[in-house]
């Protein structure tokens, strides 16, 4: 029946005469008949009135007898999915030749010695043009090219039959060509169309090719397009399937013609995984995949880096092999095991890299640091001035900083926790530990805010044992700095406090013994090392409230050991959060009331200061001026933000530590490290601009101490992604896991700022995703580094790491 309606409709909806009868005839007559094969009744009644329409076809103006007809072609369509289910006959095989052995291939090259730091001019077939195109990407030689990875792949590997092709998938079929057919579109003279009807053993499908210009349009050009296409054929087709009206197509698909069903498919891509590329205007995915064609023998050039012997211990493809199969791949197989060669020398640099900048560290003498005093220590007294007991995980990560701090090689740790989790106490009675050894410590915070809060905590506890404590930050007055200077030179000072301060080429310390970084991630490599060349060579703490996973974040800070704080302090309830729509404000207001009757306080975040032209979000000020002014006269609003004087943002973070202020409106200068137990609401405003880490952070402010606390999320309402990192944050309060899933959403350099604190960007390699090559390449360079600690015999190695890696290392740390 389908067969007679496409008929009638390329025969202009006339009722065409068929061998024995006329189509509305045959139609209306077939369509009832269809009554037997027991149909839902509605499915019966729908047909009956096609039929009866078929009877009326003849006295029918055209246009109702297309709409018809086309119905009909859809009913049927809908039915053939009752009485067709899909069949899983196997697919025949497809041959495809085997890749290409680059390492015999001829090299087409214009000079007569090409490396892979030729330029691509060097390279026979490359048009000025493309060189041109090539050159705005970045991409000037033959290695250049090489290490231009595809983004994607295009899977065209999965040879199917035609009743199991599904809508959005990719895929392949051989079929044979039941009738072909052109036609130029009525509504635009310069497009034409080319459509073949291909048929397996389970079904039939059709592909559409568009010729798009005055030249395809010419009736010579289209009868030799379909003379391609001999009825009977076989094609072996690759491409999208979409669901078009009447069934699954392909539009634009790649088709090649076979002899017969075991004939070798010559197309490069069907088949088989496509490389999709980061393109530019102009340079096409083709003619990209044609300069491929030309530069891969080339990679029989790249020169593997590694001996044979760690290239089999690790089943590693050769370096050549798997430049070859990224840019081509053979099948997914072989596309994985290139992914991992590459991604695993990516992570093997990194971790030399580190692995020796933390050697080169440790070579440098360290002050030992003793305990002058063992019973009656400064850790013991700050212990007993303490109102609580430290957490068996802080007494373990604090004996790991000990016994590091009595070594005469330099410590470089990182204490990592929860948000909340009692780090700070523990760097504190570290810093202690320096100052009762005769050493001084310093402590540099990323923020004012957070270097004015260390400062009052200290401030708190160490004039009680006769322990100096001084801040220095941007805003210190010239006449205090000097002073400051001065006591810190002599060692009248023990302990600094600051923020970038604390590195300029002024400040120079009597004995520093102790470095205390905090929130590390937000200091550039280069300025934590500036910092450990103001003494002997310091003991260097790095503290973090980002924390991840273990392997990952000794492989990320592989300079660093890293000490894990796993359990929170005792009596601490689950922080309960909500996520509200900004509709629901008015539940907010009364959380909000209700929180401050019980005499605690309250957060309310923003990530905006002022109003901006560009993004529509309530900000800072606004917000502050609608809860002082107008919905709680009665409390007190205090409002925080970072253009604020350094003297103003004091004033209001003391009014809300002493509990004067009740609602501080802030945006997220209180991010970090602000330390006020009583505050047990924390409201954060367009909540889904946030990143989950962040997020956790804020939330972290409140709950820190025994009552009661909650957090609420207002979402913007404006993307179900965003929702989702909303809930998720709703359902888990463990900072590891969200810590996870974020590296997972936004990636490193965004959660952990990696790209300030000197991590490259890798080309291919992904820090989350590649977690377990990471940790083998980090193996393989302990490997490399116990056996070699000058990589002699590692020479390719080497000079990469002094080319690309120097940077990183800090030069400070090479001199
Ligand atoms: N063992 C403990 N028992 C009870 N309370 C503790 C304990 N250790 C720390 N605290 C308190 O818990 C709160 C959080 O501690 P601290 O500021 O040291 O945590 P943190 O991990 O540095 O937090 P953040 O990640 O927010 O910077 C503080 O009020 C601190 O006094």
């Amino acid at each position: 029946m389908q067969q007679a309606l496409t008929l009638e409709s390329e025969n202009g909806f006339r009722n065409i005469h068929g061998r024995k009868e006329r189509f509305n005839t045959f139609v209306a007559r077939e369509l009832i008949s269809l009554d037997s094969k027991h149909l839902p009744k509605e499915k019966i009644d729908f047909l009956i009135s096609l039929s009866e329409g078929f009877e009326a076809y003849d006295s029918s103006p055209e246009s109702a007898r297309r709409r018809l007809v086309i119905d009909t072609r859809k009913a049927l369509y809908s039915l053939s999915k009752v009485f067709d289910p899909p069949t899983t006959i196997k697919p025949p095989k497809l041959r495809l030749p085997n890749q290409k052995d680059y390492s015999n291939v001829e090299i087409n090259v214009k000079d007569s010695t090409p490396s892979l730091d030729s330029t691509l001019s060097t390279v026979k077939g490359i048009g000025s043009k493309t060189i041109e195109l090539l050159a705005s990407l970045g991409i000037f030689t033959i290695r250049d090219l090489l290490v231009h990875y595809p983004r994607d792949y295009v899977d065209y590997s999965q040879l199917k039959r035609i009743s199991s092709l599904e809508a959005g998938e990719t895929a392949t079929i051989v079929a044979s060509i039941r009738r072909t057919n052109y036609f130029t579109s009525p509504r635009n003279p310069n497009l034409s169309v080319l459509e073949l009807l291909i048929q397996d053993s389970t079904g039939r499908i059709k592909l559409t090719k568009f010729f798009a210009g005055r030249r395809f349009s010419n009736r010579g050009y289209l009868m030799k397009q379909v003379s391609q296409y001999p009825t009977g054929s076989t094609v072996a087709v690759s491409g999208l399937v979409k669901e078009g009206s009447y069934g699954k197509c392909f539009i634009d698909p790649i088709i090649e013609v076979l002899e017969n069903q075991g004939t070798s498919i010559k197309s490069k891509s069907i088949g088989r995984l496509i490389p999709i590329y980061p393109l530019t205007e102009g340079l096409t995915a083709v003619r990209i995949r044609r300069v491929f064609d030309l530069v891969l023998p080339f990679a029989a050039f790249w020169k593997d880096p590694l001996p044979q012997e760690r290239i089999s211990h690790h089943s590693l493809m050769s370096i050549q092999n798997a430049m070859n199969q990224i840019h081509q791949p053979n099948n997914l197989e072989s596309l994985n095991a290139a992914r991992r060669r590459i991604v695993f020398d990516e992570f093997l640099c990194l971790q030399l890299a580190l692995l020796r900048k933390r050697n080169l560290f440790r070579k440098k003498p360290a002050p030992q640091l003793k305990k002058v005093n063992q019973i009656n220590s400064l850790t013991s007294q700050f212990y007993s001035l303490l109102p609580f007991s430290f957490t068996n995980e802080q007494k373990r990560v604090l004996h790991e900083i000990e016994s590091d701090l009595e070594s005469s090689e330099p410590m470089a740790r990182l204490l990592q926790g929860d948000v909340g989790s009692g780090k700070t106490v523990v760097a504190i009675a570290a810093l202690l530990y320096a100052v009762d050894s005769g050493w001084q410590g310093a402590l540099m915070a990323p923020t004012e805010v957070l270097a004015q809060q260390h400062y009052k905590n200290l401030c708190k506890w160490l004039p009680q044992l006769h322990v100096t404590v001084d801040l220095i930050t941007g805003s210190t007055p010239n006449s205090r700095r000097k002073q400051i200077l001065d006591d810190l030179s002599t060692g009248g000072v023990n302990i600094i406090v600051g923020t970038h301060a604390l590195i300029e080429d002024s400040v120079s310390f009597s004995r520093l013994g102790l470095v205390v970084v905090d929130e590390q991630h937000r200091f550039g490599v280069y300025q934590r090392d500036l910092l450990l060349r103001k003494g002997l060579q310091p003991h260097l703490l790095t503290m973090t409230a980002t924390p991840i996973p273990r392997t990952l974040a000794l492989s990320i800070h592989g300079d660093l050991d890293v000490s894990q704080i796993n359990e929170m302090p005792p009596g601490r309830e689950k922080i309960k959060t909500s996520m509200l729509q900004f509709s629901q404000r008015n539940k907010v207001f009364d959380l909000i009331r209700a929180h401050i009757k019980k005499r605690h306080q309250v957060y309310f975040v923003l990530p905006l200061v002022e109003e901006s032209e560009k993004i529509e979000l309530r900000s800072a000020v606004d917000v502050y001026h609608e809860l002082s002014n107008d919905l709680f006269q009665e409390f007190n609003v205090g409002l925080l933000h970072g253009r604020m004087s350094s003297l103003d943002k004091n004033s209001t973070i003391n009014s809300f530590v002493s509990g004067e202020v009740d609602i501080l409106v802030s945006t997220t200068v209180i991010e970090v490290g602000v330390d006020v137990p009583n505050a047990t609401l924390m409201v954060i405003d367009h909540a889904d601009r946030f990143g989950l880490a962040q997020l956790h952070q804020l939330r972290g402010r409140v709950g820190r101490g025994a009552s009661f606390s909650e957090c609420i999320l207002i979402d913007s309402g404006k993307n179900s992604d965003s929702r989702k990192k909303l809930e998720y944050l709703v359902g888990s309060t463990d900072g590891f896991e969200i810590s996870e899933i974020d590296l997972r959403m936004r990636g490193p350099g965004q959660v952990l700022g990696t790209r300030q604190s000197g991590l490259p960007d890798f080309a291919l390699a992904n820090l989350v995703n590649d977690s377990h090559v990471l940790e083998l390449a980090r193996k393989e360079a302990l490997y490399i580094l116990n056996s070699d600690p000058e990589l002699n015999s590692y020479k390719l190695l080497k000079d990469n790491l002094d080319l690309h890696w120097k940077r990183f290392l800090g030069n400070s740390q090479l001199n």
